[in-house]
């Protein structure tokens, strides 16, 4: 018989959630760390990439101040505050995902590299261990482009750039997806210099339109922004090659060009567990598709016809799915139409369902509806219009997608995730009593939109009329 109900590689968001829903379940569970307890997000991801940025639009807007008629002068920047601040900011949340915490709700904890050695057995700590159930949750790491002398340079990554005793003169940065750009402000606002090459266009899953507002934002802010240009070769300085023959010299090198998952040292061979270049082949039920006992969750899963969404939020996410089938044995399969992204920049670029661009793809006919934040009472008000509310719709009003730009997009996704992933109709989100001024109002302006010509219409003028005349 198997000593434990459930093994879980990985401390990580996806990890610590499956094995907080166990324990609270009463099932046996050991969790396995090699490493720091959290994972990427708590360590050296999300966590203290907004405490950065948090420091970062403080000094914002100290220096947009002057715009209300305040005046105050430019901000000194503590790097060592900074930092400081970061890692408090770190420091106050560990404690929810310790050892002991979780030890406390009755799991087991090994501080050591899991491996399987056959399936249903891992080896960890010098010791076989035995599982009904196996949850890998091994996340992932930075992937490095193979470009020629990059190897052999002390470049950053998100697990050492957060790190750095010093403030970085000249920061390059390599790719200008979520990590590049919402690092790009952050440093920037502190006072480095900082250029961004990105070999396609910046934000470049995220709805054209709304990115080409943040790299309005961005250049304003003093941030240089190659795009579509490649890398040709790294050189110490360090000194990016640029395809058309110039020379990008910096102070440091961050690179931000995308994840690989951490399949190398789990033994997965040894289990009969099948991989992909993206993560661990699963099926929608995020059950591996050659060991129905194992679980991917997180980072490291690759569901079929899907592929991974590398998000924090994906990885509770995940960890639902798994309890369900693992341990109620109820069906229960991915499924991302209402599944949110925020880029924590500011302005913040929210986006869920479909873009434009996604629905075009499509072939079927839709409709895009627009409110600029221009016309938002509350962004006036704060002297903040940049960005807008756009929705995808179809011709009938069915919501399809809705990506938003402007400070706090993040807190003004959830209504649209709610109104696309419960089928809420387009006439509810404008028939809604919001509080004036919002910036949420937006939202409902633009849903409102959608029927506005048919209610302020001929056939509605002439009702009017007819009831006008009424005794
Ligand atoms: C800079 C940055 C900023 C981010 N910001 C956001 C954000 O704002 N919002 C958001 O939703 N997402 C964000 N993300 C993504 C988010 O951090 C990840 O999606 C999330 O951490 C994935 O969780 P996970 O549990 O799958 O993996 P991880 O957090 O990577 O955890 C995996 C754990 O497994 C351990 N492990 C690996 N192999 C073994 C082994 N063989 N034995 C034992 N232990 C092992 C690792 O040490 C690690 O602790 C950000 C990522 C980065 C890099
Ligand atoms: N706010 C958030 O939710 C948040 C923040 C940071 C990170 N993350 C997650 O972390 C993961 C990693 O982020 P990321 O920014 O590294 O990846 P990403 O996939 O978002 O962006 C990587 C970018 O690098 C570019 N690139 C790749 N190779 C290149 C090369 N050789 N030269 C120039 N550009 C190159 C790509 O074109 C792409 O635009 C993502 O999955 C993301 O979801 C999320």
């Amino acid at each position: 018989m198997a000593e434990f109900d459930l093994a879980v590689i990985g401390a990580g968001s996806a990890g610590l959630s499956v094995t907080y829903a166990a324990a609270r379940l009463g099932r046996k569970v050991v969790l396995i760390e090699r490493d720091r307890m959290g994972g990427d997000c708590l360590n050296v991801g999300c966590v203290p990439s907004k405490a950065l940025l948090s420091a970062a639009h403080a000094a914002r807007s100290a220096r947009g101040a002057a715009r209300y008629g305040v005046r105050v002068a430019e901000p000194e920047i503590d790097w060592a505050g900074v930092r400081a601040h970061v890692r408090r900011a770190i420091d106050t949340i560990a404690p929810v995902d310790s050892a002991e915490r979780y030890s406390g709700l009755g799991a087991t904890v090994l501080r050591a590299e899991a491996r399987f050695v056959e399936p249903g057995t891992l080896m960890a700590e010098g010791r076989r261990l035995t599982a009904r159930r196996i949850v890998v949750a091994a996340g992932s790491r930075a992937a490095v482009p193979p470009i020629p002398g990059l190897a052999a340079l002390p470049f950053l990554t998100n697990d050492t750039l957060f790190d750095l005793a010093e403030r970085p003169d000249h920061l390059l940065i390599l790719g200008g997806g979520a990590i590049g750009l919402e690092m790009a402000q952050a440093h920037a606002a502190l006072g480095c210099r900082v250029t961004v090459v990105e070999q396609g266009r910046i934000a470049a899953q995220e709805d054209a339109e709304l990115a080409d507002g943040l790299r309005d934002v961005l250049q304003a802010e003093g941030v240089a922004l190659l795009e579509n240009t490649r890398v040709t070769a790294a050189e110490p300085g360090p000194v990016l090659v640029l395809e058309d023959g110039r020379r990008i010299a910096g102070s440091h090198l961050l690179v931000a060009t995308g994840r690989r998952a951490n399949l190398e040292d789990l033994g997965l061979d040894a289990a009969g567990i099948r991989a992909t270049a993206q993560g661990i082949a699963t099926d929608r039920g995020l059950c591996s598709l050659t060991q129905r006992h194992v679980f991917a969750a997180g980072d490291i899963a690759d569901p079929d016809g899907i592929g991974p969404r590398r998000l924090t939020h994906v990885a509770g996410y995940h960890a639902g799915i798994i309890i369900r089938r693992a341990l109620f044995r109820l069906p229960a399969r991915l499924d991302y139409a209402a599944l949110p992204r925020v880029t924590y920049t500011d302005p913040e670029l929210a986006q869920v369902g479909l873009t434009e661009a996604e629905a075009a793809g499509t072939g079927r006919p839709h409709r895009v509806l627009r409110f600029p934040m221009a016309e938002n009472d509350r962004a006036i008000a704060e002297g903040r219009t940049e960005g807008l509310v756009k929705l995808v719709v179809t011709p009938g009003g069915k919501l399809l997608g809705a990506g938003i730009l402007a400070p706090h997009a993040g807190e003004m996704i959830g209504l649209w995730t709610q109104a696309i992933g419960r089928g809420v109709p387009l006439s509810a989100v404008a028939g809604m009593i919001l509080p004036y001024p919002t910036r949420a109002e937006a939202g409902k302006r633009v849903a409102g939109a959608f029927y506005s010509e048919r209610l302020f219409g001929p056939w509605s003028r002439r009702l009017a009329g007819l009831l006008g005349a009424l005794p």
